[in-house]
């Protein structure tokens, strides 16, 4: 069993992983800098060794260059947007009624939402009086606090191989960024010594099953699909086929829908409850139901988030997009209304831009 974990990257980078995986029972190197999963089989390696990454994608990971370390850096470019009208309060020269009412309005045009606006300024009055804080500076770093405190709920990993396959459901609205998240999350999980299958349940665009073919090419894994047809029995064969060649994951991508459009939601339903049908083993399948979320809607993903959540039981979230929005405070919503945990964030449109959700990390990037 392994989990993605936060860790430091250190530096400098150590030279390039081994492309073959490493014995069983050892821990296979990893690539530093890497928020990824270790030691991909714990002390129990299934007796059918996974297909070894091939050479390319694990050499291709361990050579990223150093610029990768700086995605802490590439977060805060990305939030400045949303952390500037927040930072600017804490210029002044007094802590007074007229800062916390500013403060008040910077959060909420981040979207951080009404509810969890006032939660946060209530704490924040809080630790102001308790650290007898008498400078606006130092406000702002009690706000870092209460944040990361806020969004601690929200931090946690995603656990891989605890089952043979691991089934992961993806959905979202169209174009959150779901199949750019599982070209991502493949090319990792193949990197770290995991086979994995995906699954274009996406039956109506054929770009869409194109699209994701092409992460697969560069990732080195297969695709189930199938031209028109129901995407229930995609996702129905792809965990057959999955168990059949002895995968680690079934990466299953779904359609984008709106959850206004009550037929796809529905839709969306059938693809869930045919993924527990097809768990014969009952090991429960779906065992992650993954929700994308475009950073940039704002207060229309904590709709999306109950909506998703509601339909088919969310496990996690992918937050994409978080390198370039005004609106990075609704984790804060999210956390306060609907705290499920975010697995991921996406601060790019590149192959490695995907990262595991610090909650301190993350309220740090927001105040710059
Ligand atoms: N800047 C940035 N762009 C991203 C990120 N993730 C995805 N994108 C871009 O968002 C756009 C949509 O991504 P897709 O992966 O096609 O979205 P989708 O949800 O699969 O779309 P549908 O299949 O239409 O539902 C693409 O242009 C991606 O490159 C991210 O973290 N940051």
């Amino acid at each position: 069993m392994f989990s993605f974990f936060k860790k430091k990257p250190p530096a400098p980078e150590p030279a390039p992983a081994e492309a073959t995986p490493a014995p069983a029972a050892a821990e296979p190197p990893e690539p530093a800098g890497r928020n990824w999963l270790r030691n991909p089989f714990g002390g129990s390696k299934p007796e059918a060794a996974p297909d070894p990454p091939p050479a390319e994608v694990a050499a291709e990971v361990a050579a990223e260059p150093a610029a990768r370390t700086g995605w802490v850096d590439r977060l805060k470019l990305g939030l400045r947007k949303t952390g500037s009208s927040i930072t600017t309060v804490f210029t002044g020269t007094r802590i007074d009624e007229a800062l916390y009412e500013q403060l008040e309005e910077a959060l909420l045009m981040a979207d951080a939402g009404v509810k969890a606006t006032t939660v946060l300024l209530d704490d924040l009055r809080r630790r102001v009086k308790e650290a007898r804080a008498t400078e606006p500076a130092a406000v702002r770093g009690l706000l870092v606090d209460a944040i990361a405190d806020m969004l601690r709920p929200l931090q946690k990993p995603l656990v891989i191989g605890e089952h043979k396959p691991t089934v992961v459901m993806v959905a979202g609205v169209n174009g959150a960024g779901k199949t750019t998240s599982i070209g991502k999350l493949t090319r990792h999980l193949a990197a770290h010594q995991a086979s994995v299958l995906l699954a274009a349940a996406d039956t109506f665009r054929a770009a869409a099953r194109e699209q994701l073919a092409v992460w697969a090419d560069r990732n080195y894994v297969e695709t189930i699909s199938q031209q028109g047809g129901d995407p229930a029995a995609v996702a129905f064969d792809a965990v057959n086929a999955g168990r059949a060649r002895g995968k680690d994951v079934v990466l299953v991508d779904t359609a984008g829908r709106l959850p206004t459009q009550l037929h796809l939601m529905e839709e969306l339903k059938k693809i869930r409850r045919t993924l527990v049908k097809a768990d014969t083993a009952g090991t429960g399948v779906p065992h992650e139901v993954l929700l994308v979320i475009d950073g940039n809607t704002g207060q229309n993903a904590l709709m999306q988030v109950k909506a998703f959540d509601d339909a088919i039981g969310l496990t996690g979230l992918i937050v994409t997009k978080l390198d370039g929005t005004a609106k990075g405070g609704v984790l804060a919503a999210i956390a306060q209304e609907r705290p499920v945990p975010v697995y991921f964030i996406g601060v790019g449109e590149k192959l490695e831009d995907l990262e595991t959700f610090d909650a301190r990390e993350f309220a740090q990037a927001l105040l710059g």
